[in-house]
């Protein structure tokens, strides 16, 4: 049955939540509603970026108040919906580890809204021995299906970190062996915005106007290429901070040259994970706030041989992808329906995960 699915993203860059309403019944989408969102305060900010990296205390237990009262203030704007994906702040991820930690309770939501809340979408892919991410690909599917694709296609989200899909759409559905492929490129934006507030008390590279400027040092893109991440076959997924070690590889460079080399790096590194797709792409298709960034879009062309589009050239809302995603698999979890697959976060079988609240 098609159910008005709400759902919510809060990625890691920390700058808001994402909110957006799609139908569907879990398997196709019929229509895409309307999206808003909601920026943190600079105060909201600090509360979640002092709760980086841990797994308990007070500061996660600050993190997930700020969390859910900001979800609640922009969620009760919203009418219809049938049903909530509550995605929640990742203020920590170590799949092999400690696990995977996403602040802020589905339970207290749905108390506060009176409607029934997907969450906690992670965990249980994660006690699979699943990477518990990426999560987005089996919306990525429906998508593809959506804009009628009809040969295999690539989507980059650019956020803090990157991930790429590779899919097939010609498969039955998501789950099918060989429909996807989902891993981490590598960093993305994170490098870039922490080196524009080190430098120049900025928070990003505006349309990558200062990457255009500078000439990029290759050997810093050869060594970190050299780290055997790269290499590694997927599925594999990264912390935000995973790479935080590369800002020290451009200290010896100036503003311009330290952000091209960075804007590069974001580029190369989907490159290298183009190689581990099954069959080649025509189009990359890219979604989240790097596809803003003219300069790394350029580079992405250039590094990948590919033709590469912002989303929106095949209808999509690439503010709202991921927002989108936790509303498709909202109505995933309500039915029981798998959110991931040994080709997508490397779980042993296709499983379903998260839990429903109220
Ligand atoms: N106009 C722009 N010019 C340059 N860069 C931009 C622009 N708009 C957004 N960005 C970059 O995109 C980032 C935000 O991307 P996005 O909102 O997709 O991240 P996120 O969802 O928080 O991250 P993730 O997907 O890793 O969880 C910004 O921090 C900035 O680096
Ligand atoms: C643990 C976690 O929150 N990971 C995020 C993060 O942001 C991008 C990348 O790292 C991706 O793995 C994931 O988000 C997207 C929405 C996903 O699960 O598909």
């Amino acid at each position: 049955m098609l159910k008005w699915a709400l759902g919510t993203m809060s990625g890691t860059s920390l700058d808001g939540v994402d909110a957006a309403m799609v139908l569907t019944d879990g398997e196709r989408i019929a229509e895409f509603g309307e999206s808003r969102y909601r920026p943190y305060s600079a105060a909201e900010r600090e509360v979640l970026r002092a709760a980086l990296g841990q797994w308990d205390g007070p500061a996660v237990e600050a993190a997930a108040r700020v969390t859910e009262d900001a979800h609640a203030e922009l969620l009760a704007g919203f009418r219809g919906a049938d049903l909530i994906g509550f995605h929640g702040q990742t203020l920590a991820h170590d799949p092999g580890g400690r696990g995977t930690l996403q602040a802020g309770s589905g339970e207290r939501l749905a108390r506060l809204l009176g409607v029934p809340v997907a969450w906690d979408f992670r965990t249980e892919d994660v006690r699979l021995g699943g990477q518990g991410a990426p999560l987005a690909p089996f919306f990525h599917f429906a998508a593809a299906r959506w804009t009628q694709e009809t040969r295999p296609v690539a989507f980059l989200n650019l956020g803090g970190v990157g991930n790429l899909t590779w899919l097939d759409p010609r498969y039955p559905g998501p789950e099918a062996a060989g429909a996807l492929l989902a891993f981490d490129t590598g960093p993305a934006n994170a490098p870039v915005n922490d080196l524009m507030a080190a430098r120049l008390g900025r928070v990003q590279d505006d349309e990558g106007a200062l990457a255009a400027m500078g000439r990029v040092d290759e050997g810093v893109i050869d060594m970190v290429l050299r780290q055997d991440f790269f290499a590694r076959t997927p599925p594999k997924s990264l912390d935000r901070n995973d790479f935080h070690s590369v800002l020290g590889l451009v200290d010896h460079l100036s503003d311009a040259d330290a952000c091209a080399t960075l804007t590069a790096l974001i580029a190369a590194t989907v490159a290298a994970g183009m190689t581990h797709t099954p069959e080649p792409v025509e189009r990359l298709l890219v979604t989240g706030g790097g596809r803003h960034n003219g300069t790394l879009m350029r580079m992405l062309a250039d590094r990948t041989a590919l033709e590469v589009r912002p989303v929106e050239h095949v209808g999509l809302d690439g503010d709202m992808l991921e927002a989108q995603a936790f509303a498709y698999l909202a109505v995933r979890v309500a039915r029981g329906l798998a959110l991931s697959s040994p080709m997508t976060t490397g779980v042993p079988h296709p499983a379903p995960g998260g839990r429903i609240s109220g």
